[in-house]
């Protein structure tokens, strides 16, 4: 299982590389890894094995964040309706998304940020997108709000982009044009 020490953090250069796309089909070293990049997150969001094993709470997590530079991610989030978006995300692309943006009023976290950096992350509300999953198979899912920003997340981290790039430096706290907050 992955636990936290497993998590590169800040300074390590794998965060800022491209990860590589992979090829089908999967070795079992990528089928294992996004296995336990989603069984991390389950972990992380049961208070009782989260605080056995000392997790952060996560809504998604990449691979490059435990130095593996694959583009393969894992979001375990609920959508508006409650129910949990559940994904392995293999070689994913945005194909379209809104002109309205949205972001959280509380800012984003990262596992591989070790302190507190305030301010709004402005993302596309609405995207569409296409992925595959561990099998090959390709999938096109419309996703909104905080899966949404979810999704964008992981996708830096497989491009080398972390959350604070998106804050603006003279105002962090600006309202881009045509942008709502989550509530
Ligand atoms: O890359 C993934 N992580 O770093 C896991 C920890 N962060 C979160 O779960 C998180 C928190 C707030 C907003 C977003 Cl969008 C995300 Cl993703
Ligand atoms: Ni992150």
């Amino acid at each position: 299982m992955i636990l936290m020490k497993d998590v590169i953090r800040e300074g390590h250069e794998t965060l800022r590389k491209k990860a590589a796309e992979v090829t089908f089909p999967l070795s079992a070293e990528n089928r294992q890894l996004g296995e336990d990049l989603l069984e991390f997150l389950i972990n992380s969001q049961d208070p009782e094995i989260a605080e056995k094993y000392d997790l952060r709470s996560g809504i998604g997590i990449a691979a490059p964040q435990v130095n593996r530079s694959v583009r393969i991610f894992a979001l375990y989030v609920p959508n508006d309706h409650g129910d949990m978006v559940e994904e392995i995300v293999v070689n994913p692309k945005i194909v379209s998304h809104s002109v309205e943006l949205a972001y959280l009023p509380g800012g984003e976290g990262c596992l591989s940020v070790d302190r507190d950096v305030t301010g709004y992350v402005p993302r596309p509300q609405r995207i569409t997108v296409k992925f595959f999953n561990l099998d090959g198979e390709e999938k096109k899912m419309r996703l909104k709000n905080l899966p949404a920003i979810a999704f964008q997340h992981e996708l830096d981290h497989l491009n080398g982009v972390m959350f604070y790039d998106h804050i603006n430096k003279d105002n962090p706290y600006f309202e881009v044009p045509n942008s709502h907050p989550l509530e």
